[in-house]
């Protein structure tokens, strides 16, 4: 299979500090990739270098082989790449089918005057987007909530109405921002078979996350950083086993009586 995202040798500072340095990792295709490092190791910045908040000092993105450092936000979105926020971001009055709709309406082919003529490839197009609509919240587990106001929901139940406006837009990978924070262990463990069935509809997952358990628990393959660098790469067991991994999530003098 073939990397659908790459990252080579990519840096940049904030002042002068090095807030990411020269980190190279790939995401290939039909893979669950956790991003994980403890506070302040340069997570959300690697995600802004990707989709193009930030251009890397150094280095190249390449996606799907093509380089695209330093394009804009609204491009990588059309590329496929697409990103949920951890913050919650619903139209508040709307419910949570028009919230997924609306998802899809980004990714859709439409020119603006065939929707003011009511062409028939608009009508035909707006059947295609309810269809995959209703489609998107089956596979969520949304459907019995199709007509609620998205934000009477429990905040779980949110989250998931986000993640499936994301996926409404055909996304080729999606990036999760902490997708776990704020949920309870019930929602938590849902969350893992959430993620598992957004795997099964054929979209690349990279998890960037601080709670390493759930990283763990999904990741085909987990980078983890500390102070802007790569620092352990592999599949959970070995990163879990590895020594500097231990010793930046715990400190250096528990991770020294964990040893022992
Ligand atoms: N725009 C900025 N200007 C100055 N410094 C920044 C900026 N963004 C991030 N930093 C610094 O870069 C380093 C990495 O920050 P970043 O937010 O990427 O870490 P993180 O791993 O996402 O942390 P957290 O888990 O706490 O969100 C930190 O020292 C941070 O203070």
């Amino acid at each position: 299979m073939s990397a659908l995202l790459e990252l080579q040798g990519v840096g940049i500072s904030f002042g002068g500090l090095r807030a990411v340095d020269d980190l190279s990792f790939s995401v290939t295709e039909g893979q669950i990739v956790g991003l994980i490092g403890p506070n302040g190791a340069g997570k959300t910045t690697v995600f802004n270098m990707i989709t193009g908040v930030y251009r890397p000092k150094t280095g190249r993105v390449l996606w799907q082989g093509r380089e695209i450092t330093g394009a804009k936000p609204a491009r990588i979105a059309r590329l496929g790449l697409r990103r949920t926020f951890q913050t919650i971001r619903l139209f508040a009055e709307m419910s949570v089918f028009e919230n997924v709709q609306a998802g899809c309406h980004l990714a859709a082919r439409q020119h603006w005057w065939e929707g003011l003529l009511g062409l028939p490839g608009q009508r035909r197009e707006e059947a295609e987007l309810a269809a995959r609509t209703h489609e998107i919240l089956r596979r969520l587990d949304l459907d019995g909530v199709a007509d609620a106001p998205a934000t009477s929901l429990p905040y779980g139940v949110q989250r998931r109405v986000e993640l499936a406006r994301t996926l409404a837009g055909q996304p080729k990978l999606i990036i999760l921002d902490e997708p776990a924070a704020g949920l309870n262990d019930a929602e938590s463990a849902a969350l893992n078979e959430t993620i598992f069935m957004i795997r099964e509809t054929g979209v690349t997952i990279l998890l960037v996350e601080h709670d390493m358990n759930v990283v763990m628990r999904v990741s085909d393959h987990v980078v983890v950083i500390n102070f802007g660098r790569k620092i352990a790469e592999g599949d959970a067991a070995t990163v879990r086993a590895d020594p500097a991994v231990i010793e930046a999530y715990l400190g250096r003098e528990d991770a020294e009586e964990v040893a022992a």
